[in-house]
C-alpha cells in the first residue's frame, strides 16, 4: 500500500460513541443515524466491554462505517483495531505511545491522540500523530476525570492554537476538542478560540448525538454550525477588508511576476545587504547596493526606487543618502526611509531630521519607537492629540502613524504584531491594520530591513497615486511568505531558507487569498 491509500481526515463533526447512551438493541441504528446526518469521523470508545465482545461491535461498526465512506478508529484499544482492520486509533496520555502504535499500524492508518499542552502536542507531531484531540475544554457527565482535572476552558484552548500556530511541526496539525459541546456552544467555541492563523478543525462529541432523541438531526445541526464556524474566523477581515488596497498589492506583485524588473538602488546597512538584495530578487526586482558619493548621480538616476537605511551610519554614508534623495526627489523616484534605532542616538536623530528636511520621502517604515522618535523630532509639525508618549496600545500606535502621514505627506508603515499603514488619500489620512505575519520573523535579524527593500521594489513599479499599496504589498508579501515558511520550519535557519523560497514563488492569488487587512475607522478604540 502507498500512503495515498490512507483515509481521508475530515475532523469537523467526530463521533465518540458511548453505547451506555442507547439501548444495545439501538446503538448501530443511533451510529447509522450520525452518518446520515452527516457525521465526518467515528471513533468506537468502549470503556467495560469484554474484548470479544468489542471485536465484534467493531466489525459492525466499520461495515457502516464503509458503507458512508467515513473511517472508523478505536478507542485506546490498538490490538483490536489491528484484528478488525479499522482505520486507526485515538490514544490518550495513558495509553499506548503513538510511536509504538504508529509502527504497529503503518503510515496509512490514521493516529490521533489526546492533548492537555503544547509540549504534549509537540511529542504527539514528533511520535507521528496524524491529529490532535484536546482534553476536555468543559465539564462533562460523559467521562470521569482523575480528581484535580481542570478542563481547558475557552481560554486554554485559544492558547493551544496560538501555540501551535508558531510551531512548525503543529501549525498544520489538524485539531478537535471535545467535552461539554454541543450546538449551544459550538459556534461561541469555534469562533473564540481562533486565531487568524489557526482554528479547530471540529469538534468530537459524545452525548450532543449519541443522547439525543434524532441523532441524524442533531448530527446534521452541528455539521451546519460547524461548517459557518470554520468561516467565521476570516469573516471580519472579508467583511472589512480594503479590497482595493488588496487588489491594487496583488496588481503590482503581477507586474513584478511579469518580468518588469525594477532597479532598487539601497543605501542599506552591513548587517542586512546581502539578504536585502537577495529578497528584493526573489521578489522581481533587480537590487543593487551602491554608496559612494561619486556614483549616486548616476546610480540612483537609473533606478526605480531608492532605499535609504540608517542602520550603520558614517558621514560619506549620510552625504550620500541626501545626494541620492535629492536626485531621486528630481526625478520622480519613490524614496523609502528605514530610520533603524532612530531614536538610540543622537547622531541617527540628526541624521533623520535632515533626511527629513532635505529628502521627500514616499514610505517610511518602522517599529513604534522609531517611528515616535521620527515624530519627535524637531521642526515636524506632528501633532499628536490624547496620546501620551510611551503608550504602546494599538490606539496609540494608529495615531502615531497617522500624525507622521499628515506631518510628511509618506506612507507610514508602523510594523509590530499588527502592522498600521497610514496614508494621505486626497485630504483624508487613512489607515489599515495588516495582520499577517509569524513571531518567527523576530528571530532573524533583518527581517524589518527586507520588509523595506520589498516595499521598494513594489514603489519601483507603483503609479503615484499606489504609494499605499506599494506599502501594502510590501508589508503582505512578507507576513504572508512568514506564514507560508512556518510549516516547513525546523528552527529559524530553515524558517530563513522557506521565506525566501515563498517570496520567490509567491504570486498575486496568495495575497488575494491570505491578506488579513482591514480599515481602522477613525477614533476606532483599538484596545
Ligand atoms: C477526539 C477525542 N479526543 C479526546 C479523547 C479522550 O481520549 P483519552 O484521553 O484517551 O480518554 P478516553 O477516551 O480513553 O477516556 C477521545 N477519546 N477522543
Ligand atoms: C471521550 C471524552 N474525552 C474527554 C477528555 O477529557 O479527554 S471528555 C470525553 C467525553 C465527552 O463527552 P460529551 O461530548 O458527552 O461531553
Amino acid at each position: 500500500m502507498t500512503p495515498s491509500n490512507k483515509p481521508q481526515l475530515d475532523l469537523s463533526v467526530y463521533l465518540v460513541t458511548d453505547s451506555r447512551m442507547v439501548p444495545e438493541a439501538e446503538f448501530l441504528a443511533t451510529v447509522e443515524a450520525a452518518l446520515q446526518g452527516g457525521v465526518t469521523l467515528l471513533q468506537l470508545r468502549e470503556k467495560s466491554l469484554d474484548t470479544a465482545i468489542f471485536a465484534d461491535r467493531a466489525r459492525a461498526t466499520l461495515a457502516l462505517a464503509r458503507k458512508y465512506g467515513v473511517p472508523l478508529l478505536i478507542n485506546d484499544r490498538l490490538d483490536v483495531a489491528l484484528a478488525v482492520g479499522a482505520d486507526g486509533v485515538h490514544l490518550g496520555q495513558d495509553d499506548l505511545d503513538a510511536h509504538t502504535a504508529r509502527a504497529l499500524l503503518g503510515p496509512n492508518k490514521i493516529v490521533g491522540v489526546t492533548v492537555h499542552n503544547i509540549a504534549q502536542a509537540v511529542a504527539a507531531a514528533e511520535n507521528g500523530a496524524d491529529y490532535l484531540g484536546t482534553c476536555a475544554i468543559f465539564d462533562t457527565a460523559t467521562k470521569v476525570h482523575p480528581d484535580g482535572f481542570v478542563p481547558l476552558g475557552i481560554e486554554g484552548v485559544r492558547t493551544l492554537l496560538a501555540d501551535m500556530a508558531e510551531h512548525p511541526r503543529l501549525a498544520k496539525m489538524p485539531i478537535v476538542t471535545i467535552g461539554g459541546l454541543n450546538a449551544e456552544n459550538i459556534g461561541a467555541v469555534m469562533a473564540e478560540t481562533a486565531n487568524p492563523r489557526k482554528q479547530l478543525d471540529g469538534v468530537a462529541v459524545v452525548s450532543a448525538i449519541m443522547a439525543q432523541p434524532d441523532a441524524r438531526e442533531a448530527t446534521a445541526e452541528l455539521v451546519d454550525i460547524v461548517k459557518a464556524g470554520k468561516l467565521a474566523p476570516n469573516a471580519q477581515y472579508v467583511a472589512n477588508a480594503d479590497d482595493a488596497l488588496v487588489q491594487a498589492a496583488a496588481h503590482l506583485l503581477a507586474k513584478l511576476r511579469s518580468g518588469q524588473t525594477p532597479l532598487v538602488h539601497h543605501l542599506t546597512n552591513f548587517v542586512v545587504m546581502n539578504d536585502n538584495a537577495n529578497a528584493a530578487l526573489h521578489i522581481g526586482g533587480s537590487p543593487v547596493m551602491a554608496h559612494a558619493v561619486q556614483e549616486m548621480n548616476d546610480m540612483t538616476g537609473f533606478a526605480s526606487a531608492l532605499v535609504i537605511n540608517v542602520g550603520t551610519l558614517s558621514e560619506h554614508w549620510i552625504e550620500a543618502m541626501l545626494l541620492a534623495g535629492k536626485v531621486a526627489n528630481e526625478r520622480g523616484i519613490p524614496v523609502i526611509l528605514d530610520p533603524v534605532g532612530a531614536g538610540a542616538t543622537a547622531y541617527r536623530r540628526e541624521t533623520c531630521e535632515r533626511l527629513l528636511r532635505e529628502v521627500q520621502f514616499a514610505v517610511i517604515k518602522g517599529n513604534a519607537g522609531e517611528i515616535a522618535a521620527l515624530a519627535n523630532l524637531p521642526g515636524l509639525d506632528v501633532e499628536m492629540r490624547g496620546v501620551d508618549s510611551g503608550d504602546s496600545s494599538p490606539k496609540a500606535r494608529i495615531a502615531l502613524s497617522r500624525a507622521l502621514a499628515q506631518a510628511t505627506g509618506a506612507v507610514v508603515v508602523l510594523t509590530g504584531a499588527t502592522d498600521f499603514i497610514s496614508y494621505t488619500d486626497g485630504d483624508e489620512i487613512k489607515t489599515v491594520a495588516l495582520e499577517n505575519g509569524s513571531a518567527w520573523l523576530g528571530k532573524l535579524t533583518g527581517t524589518g530591513c527586507t520588509t523595506a527593500t520589498l516595499v521598494g521594489c513594489f514603489a519601483g513599479v507603483a503609479e503615484l497615486d499606489q504609494r499605499a499599496a506599494a506599502a501594502v504589498a510590501g508589508v503582505l508579501s512578507m507576513g504572508i511568505a512568514a506564514e507560508l515558511a512556518v510549516p516547513e520550519a525546523k528552527g529559524p535557519a530553515s524558517f530563513k531558507v522557506a521565506l525566501f523560497d515563498h517570496l520567490y514563488t509567491l504570486q498575486p492569488e496568495d495575497l488575494v487569498k491570505h491578506a488579513r487587512v482591514r480599515v481602522v475607522e477613525v477614533g476606532e478604540d483599538e484596545e
